[in-house]
């Protein structure tokens, strides 16, 4: 069922793990692995130390069999119980996810041996039929895809459908019995074959979408034994459980990936379902009334396969190296609020009751979307001006100037262009500087590039607003609901008061009434 840790009863466990670095890759000491605590060390400055930890940690010397018994297969056996489970691979693209999933012919990943798994635990139920279905889909730039037939003639791809008892499932998806984990390996290697990946800046082979290979594994009792009462629905025996195996595709930071208009729409598309997963896992664990499902496909289509008494784990891949160290901390940070800051002189715990951005919002729907339109309102404001300033010559001048950020007078720069300075300064003056000043006094240079927003910028810091604005609004509510329960407490208290004073007087008139001498005197 869900899993303790720190105190908190978590649906969605959370496990790490660090690749090893490859061959064309500058090993340092910028990851970290003690026991379930990983540190990542900015090498730019040495003193950002951020700790992390989950239910376990696992770091690049750990081979696949370790992450699979240690965490994969404790889980996935209650599937023969007809119970749910869910394990994702996140992180930024090139951090082994399909590795971890997938693997090789010689490291084996999770899925090869889940299979191997379920076909060996078979040989345990005898006297039952043991059926094991598989389906494998992905989806690609929030289009669902079937991955066991050829994508020609799958169109705009299948849809996701509801029954009327409400079960959620995608229309026409092939589900396929398995016999033998032979008969497994061959629909597998070459549904693989169908996936959509790319080779990019940062990985030569790099997944484009989320992969979801699910096993469906159903017990019945033989017909040849004893069947129980009709009526008993206790001993009803066929159960059915689901394993849900998926290979998220890489979070990216498009400033880094040197993405084409192609990329960057996958990228778009990728990112923003990977950031309703984060707010659907955070939501589950923090119990919230709304978990957002419908937002995007993938948490619309593991709907069933997520909360509720289902199981979920989430494998948290970290590739090593400096390069790599804002892709790290943003991946630790979506999976954990829980984390440590070491910034020598001072350590900052920052606690798990800290009020979140997306557990905010999900418990104050109303008031997160108010203050997003809120501030995109001001953003697009802000737009507006710089559009007018454009027009208005003094005014772009003003903005673009290129002395104004120097705190220099033009003038001053000017006429000391010759004067007292080395060779490097100069130069750098000349290209920082003069250049461009002389390209804008020419009319050829144009700085607007230099200013134009991107989406994920904006989105950023309607995000980093956003957080900001309910953070406090939380906090204001904590406060006032402190003062609710300080008041419900004295209200309690006296309501106790008065019932105490109520049953003695109560037991005082039941005495009164047992001897009639003193009912005379009263
Ligand atoms: N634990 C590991 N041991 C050895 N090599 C690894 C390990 N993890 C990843 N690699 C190698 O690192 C490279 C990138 O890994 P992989 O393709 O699995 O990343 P990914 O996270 O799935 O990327 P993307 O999101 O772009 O698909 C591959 O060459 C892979 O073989």
């Amino acid at each position: 069922m869900s899993i303790k840790k720190s105190g908190v009863d978590e649906k969605v466990k959370v496990v790490c793990r660090v690749r090893p670095f490859l061959d064309h890759e500058a090993p340092d000491d910028s990851v970290a692995v003690e026991g379930s605590e990983i540190k990542i060390t900015n090498q730019r400055n040495t003193n950002e130390i951020v700790s992390f930890r989950f239910s376990s940690c696992h770091g690049p010397e750990a081979k696949q069999v370790d992450i699979y018994e240690q965490d994969v297969q404790p889980m996935i056996g209650k599937v023969f119980s007809g119970m749910d489970s869910t394990i994702f691979a996140y992180g930024v693209t090139g951090s082994g996810k399909t590795h971890t999933m997938q693997g090789t012919e010689d490291e084996p990943g999770i899925i090869p041996r889940v299979a191997q798994y379920l076909f060996q635990r078979r040989l345990d139920y005898p006297k039952h039929t043991v059926k094991v279905h598989v389906s494998y889909m992905e989806i690609y730039k929030e289009l669902v895809y079937d991955l066991l037939i050829p994508r020609e003639g799958q169109g705009a791809g299948l849809s996701i459908r509801e029954d009327s008892s409400r079960n959620i499932f995608v229309a026409n998806l092939t589900d396929r019995e398995i016999n033998s984990l032979e008969e497994f390996d061959h629909i597998y290697n070459n549904a693989c074959k169908n996936r959509s990946t790319a080779s990019t800046k940062m990985n030569v082979s790099s997944s484009r979408s989320h992969a979801i290979l699910s096993f469906q594994v159903t017990v019945a009792m033989d017909n040849d034994e004893p069947q129980k009462d009709d009526d008993s629905d206790t001993e009803q025996y066929a159960l059915s459980g689901k394993i849900n195996l998926i290979d998220l595709a890489g979070s990216e930071d498009n400033r880094r990936t040197d993405n084409g208009k192609e990329r960057l729409a996958e990228s778009g598309a990728i990112n923003k379902s990977l950031f309703v997963l984060g707010q659907v896992v955070e939501s589950i664990n923090a119990a919230s009334s709304r978990i957002p499902f419908r937002d995007s496909k993938m948490t619309r289509i593991l709907q069933p396969s997520l909360g509720g008494k289902a199981q979920g784990m989430m494998i948290v891949n970290i590739a090593p190296g400096q390069s790599y160290f804002m892709d790290s901390y943003n991946s630790l940070n979506f999976a954990t609020k829980s984390k440590t800051i070491e910034n020598a002189p001072t350590v900052n715990t920052i606690s798990q009751d800290e009020p979140s951005m997306s557990s905010a919002l999900s418990d104050t729907p109303k008031l997160g979307q108010a203050l997003r339109v809120a501030v995109l309102r001001g953003k697009k404001r802000t737009r507006k001006r710089m559009s007018d300033s454009a027009v208005d010559g003094s005014a772009k001048r003003r903005l673009y100037d290129p002395f104004r950020w120097t705190g220099s007078q033009s003038g001053s720069l000017r006429e000391r262009e010759n004067d007292g300075y080395d060779d490097t300064e100069r130069t750098n003056y000349y290209n920082r500087i003069l250049k461009p000043w002389k390209r804008f006094a020419a009319g050829n240079y144009d700085p607007w590039p230099r200013f134009k927003l991107k989406d994920e910028q904006v989105e950023a810091h309607l995000e980093s607003r956003v957080a900001v604005l309910v953070a406090e609004k939380v906090q204001d509510l904590q406060k006032s609901n402190t003062e609710l329960n300080t008041q419900l407490e004295e209200q309690k208290q006296l309501t106790a008061n008065i019932l105490e004073r109520m049953q003695a007087l109560e037991a005082r008139l039941g005495e009164n009434a047992s001897n009639p001498d003193t009912i005379q005197h009263q």
